[in-house]
This record gives C-alpha cells, structure tokens and sequence, in this order.
C-alpha cells in the first residue's frame, strides 16, 4: 500500500504556545517550522508513503516544506485543525483516490520512518485505525482506507473520542517517535531523549544559545 500522510500545520506565529514558558515569541516560531520539517522528512522518507499533503495558510512553512516535496493546500477559512484535516484528505483523494490516508501531527520532531512504517502497516487491515500520543489522552495519527471517511477529531484529550468513534487503536510497542509529540517543555526534553531531526536540533541549539 501507498499512503498519502495529511499533515496540519497552524500558522507559525500562533501556534505551540504551550512552550511559552520554554521559548519566547521570537523562537517558538522557528521551533514549529523545525519540528515540521523533521516530521515531512522523515515522513517523506518512509517507504510506504507514496505522497505528503500539508493543510497551512503558512506562507513561509509553506515554501520550506515543499522544497522538501510536500503538498501544499490551504485551510478552509476559519475553521480549525479538523476542518483543516477533511479539506487535505479531499484534497489528497482528488489526486490519489485508491491510496489509504493518514492524518497526522506536525510536531513530531523524533520521528523515524521505519517506526511510521510499522504503524501504517498495522494500520493496513482496519477502516480507521490510531495511534495515542505518548501521555496516551491525545491522538498523532489517524488512518483511513479508500471508501472510509477519516472522521477526524483531533483536539484535547482526542484519543478516547477516536476509540469511541470505532477507530481501531494501534497498540504496538516500540513507535515512541510516533508518539512523541511537542506540546510543552518536558515533552521537548522527551523528544530529544529521543533523538530528534536535523532541523529541531539547530533550532533548539539557538534556544540554548539565547537562553
Ligand atoms: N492547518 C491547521 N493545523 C492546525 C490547526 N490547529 C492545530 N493545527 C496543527 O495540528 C497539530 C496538533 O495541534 P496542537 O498539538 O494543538 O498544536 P498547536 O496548536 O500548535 O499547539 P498549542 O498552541 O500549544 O495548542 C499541529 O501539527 C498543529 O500545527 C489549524 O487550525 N489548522
Ligand atoms: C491535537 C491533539 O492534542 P494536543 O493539542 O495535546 O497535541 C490531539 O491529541 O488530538
């Protein structure tokens, strides 16, 4: 199977402000573009993923990620990350009708293609399928096969809307950099724990500098 990953990305200047306390208005924006561009790379490095659609009204994010190859569809006005998300995977199937869809966030900074490939292989056998974030309350993926809508609703405490939806929730051990995404401080230091992409480790070299 070829997937194609929908991946939705808040304007920089607004978004991830959960690491206010961590980094300052004129870091955290270059923080949201690393951790983007660590997740499409590597993303776009994983085999089975035939194709990356970005949902952002992001001009500059815009222009960095499809260097890398991404996609780029803007987001329907004023709606918001699950709107955001069943305009990319329209979007997506327009091009790719027969591939399988996966949504999934853009603040992954520690993610490994091999890891996402596992993921969407054991994803293959269910309409909709899920992985939980590592605090197990929020969702970093969500799957859908051709002939299922993908029914997203990503947001606060997502993961038991997902399972309540009747989307199978993934459970393998061993996809930590699936599942670590950034939202706060403590989870910056569990991403590099981790080990985190090429972009996320310049840009946090700048905060260490600035700090
Ligand atoms: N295109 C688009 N992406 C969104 C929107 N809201 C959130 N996202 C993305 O959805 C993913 C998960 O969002 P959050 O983890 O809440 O990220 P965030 O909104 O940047 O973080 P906070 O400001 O701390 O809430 C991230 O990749 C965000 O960039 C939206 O309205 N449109
Ligand atoms: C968007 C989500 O949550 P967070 O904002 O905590 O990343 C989610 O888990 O669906």
């Amino acid at each position: 199977m070829q997937w194609t990953l929908v991946i939705p990305l808040k304007p920089l200047g607004l978004g991830k402000s959960r690491l206010t306390p961590f980094a300052g208005d004129g870091l955290r924006p270059r923080l949201a573009l690393a951790f983007a561009l660590d997740t499409v790379a590597a993303a776009l490095n994983c085999p089975p993923v035939g194709e990356v659609t970005v949902v952002t009204d992001d001009p500059h994010a815009a222009a960095e990620l499809s260097r890398l190859g991404a996609r780029i569809v803007p987001d329907p006005p004023g709606s918001g990350l699950n709107a955001a998300l069943r305009q990319g995977v329209r979007a997506a199937r327009r091009i790719r009708p027969r591939a399988p869809v996966a949504a999934m966030n853009a603040d992954l900074p520690a993610l490994r293609p091999a890891e996402l490939g596992r993921v969407l292989k054991a994803a293959e056998p269910f309409g909709r399928a899920f992985v939980a974030d590592a605090a197990r309350r929020g969702t970093t993926l969500l799957s859908a096969l051709p002939g299922n809508s993908l029914r997203p609703a990503f947001g606060e405490a997502s993961r038991t809307r997902h399972l309540a939806s009747g989307a199978r929730e993934i459970l393998l051990s061993e996809v930590d950099s699936v599942r670590q995404d950034v939202d706060t401080g403590e989870d910056l230091r569990a991403a590099f724990a981790l080990g985190v992409g090429p972009h996320t480790l310049a840009a946090a070299s700048r905060l260490l500098i600035a700090e």
